[in-house]
């Protein structure tokens, strides 16, 4: 698909860098005219390292983490922050999100086996998918795991003979699809009731199920689970969606004389892509989402649950960004002006999949006003292959290094090696230092798995 046309009239914003706020990662500086991140020089970086290159600021991984969980904990003692690792995940991060005290979200047996091989607490591990294979139930089973979340009514009878095999109980919730149209691009809407996801709310679907959860052996139903969507700028769809959960709980005491006693609310929270963006505050969630526990579950009757949330996006996404290198400039007047990186549609998909929009700066000039209007384009076969399109930048000349911000959440864990690209190395920065959390893959990489 190619991109839509361009519009010649849109002007540069002539921003620099630092005028570009909560879009930045928490450390971001300027000095002379090279962007910092975690006081470490990204030009140099990107020298030292090679491009693309994925870079992620740790401090300010850790402090939306710690910020999570206090705004939580501190309006409501019996809460827990889960980290949805499909957000981002390799080793380093999940030792991070282990030493912050937060609960893991893994969706099948590759997310599993990362938390697993980092010593990870299992009893603090929540497994998610609506299509988990009867071998990454076991997996998840056999290696003791926090919670299942079971998905449908036939995933129930897999985890129930699984456990029963096993001769454990498992403890599970269950994912409701409480019908809640959230307010954000229809690709990454999981509450509606067209969803593949969960139980339906329609025709007492998920009530009647409940039914057959509380018979069935090897399992006890924990808690209940919803998550409304990814990207979500306006709380009001997480409020309405609690209202038809906590109703839910209230119902199932009532009728089956069964409390549940956990309430997961998802993730969802929506981030800062661009400068104008005006995302709700994490304590602003944490307030909405612990004021209509509170609320409803005064109206309904319902004890207080333990609380979890369950953020992906708005704990990682700032936090990153991508370094590539300008190869190509190409100018077509009355058309738009392209600048071709050394990376695109496979370590950020994004902007294909749902036009998604980032700021751009060249961290040589991070200093300079963005003065042109240009295209960021990959290196990629597909016309449709672009990391930024027509956004504001500094002039860009060859061999420029561009900085990417806000790639945190959703580029890594969704890379690939189209065109037989080797997936981009992950560097933390922190106090001046860089590490390599995740090697550049390699040629040989690519083969792996291929046999002679
Ligand atoms: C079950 C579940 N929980 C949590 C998340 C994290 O969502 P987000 O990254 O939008 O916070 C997702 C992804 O949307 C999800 O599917
Ligand atoms: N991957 C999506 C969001 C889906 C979240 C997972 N349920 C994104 O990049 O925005």
């Amino acid at each position: 698909m190619a991109l839509p046309a361009a519009d010649l009239n849109k002007k540069a914003d002539n921003k620099t860098t630092m005028e570009l706020g909560h879009v930045l990662p928490m450390t971001a500086e300027v000095k002379g005219d090279h962007l910092y991140i975690g006081g470490v020089d990204m030009v140099e970086l990107a020298r030292e390292q090679g491009t693309a290159l994925y870079v992620m600021d740790e401090a300010d991984m850790r402090h939306r983490m710690e910020t999570y969980l206090t705004a939580f904990r501190s309006r409501y003692e019996n809460s827990d922050v889960v980290f949805a690792s499909k957000a981002f995940i390799n080793k380093a991060a999940a030792r991070i999100v282990a030493e912050e005290g937060l609960c893991l979200d893994v969706s099948g047996g590759g997310e599993l086996a990362v938390a697993r091989a980092v010593g990870f607490p299992m009893d603090k591990v929540f497994v998610h998918g609506n299509n988990k294979t009867p071998v990454e139930l076991r997996e998840a089973i056999e290696a003791g795991v926090g919670c299942i979340v079971i998905d449908s009514r036939i995933e129930l009878d897999r985890v129930s003979k699984i456990a029963g095999e096993l001769g454990v109980t498992q403890s599970i919730y269950m994912r409701i699809t409480p019908g809640v149209e959230a307010d954000t691009h229809e690709y990454i809407r999981t509450g509606c009731e067209d969803s593949k996801f969960g139980f339906t709310m329609r025709e007492d679907w998920a009530f009647n199920c409940v039914k057959d959860v509380l018979a069935a052996p090897n399992v006890r139903l924990a808690g209940i689970h919803m998550h409304i969507g990814s990207q979500i700028f306006a709380l009001h769809s997480f409020k309405e969606a609690i209202k038809v959960m906590v109703e839910l709980m209230a119902r199932i005491e009532a009728e089956y004389g069964y409390r549940i006693e956990e309430l997961d609310v998802g993730g969802g929270l929506g981030v800062a892509y661009l400068a104008e963006d005006e995302p709700s505050a994490i304590d602003d969630f944490a307030e909405c989402v612990t004021s209509a526990v509170r609320e409803y579950c005064a109206e309904f009757g319902v004890a207080l649950p333990r609380l979890l949330t369950e953020p992906g996006r708005s704990l990682v996404a700032n936090a990153g960004v991508t370094l590539y290198t300008v190869g190509i400039l190409k100018t077509l007047p009355g058309i738009r002006k392209y600048v071709a990186v050394d990376g695109g549609m496979s370590d950020n998909i994004r902007t294909a999949l749902y036009h998604a929009e980032y700021e751009p700066v060249i961290a040589n000039k991070a200093d300079q006003p963005r003065t042109e209007i240009v295209t960021l384009a990959g290196k990629h076969c597909e016309s449709g292959d672009a990391v930024v399109v027509d956004m504001p930048i500094q002039h860009p000349d060859l061999g420029d290094i561009v900085c990417v911000f806000g790639t945190g959440a959703y580029c890594y864990t969704m890379s690939n090696n189209y065109n037989g690209q080797p997936r981009p190395a992950i560097v933390f920065v922190k106090d001046g230092e860089a590490r390599v959390t995740t090697r550049r893959e390699t040629y040989e990489d690519l083969m792996a798995c291929d046999l002679d």
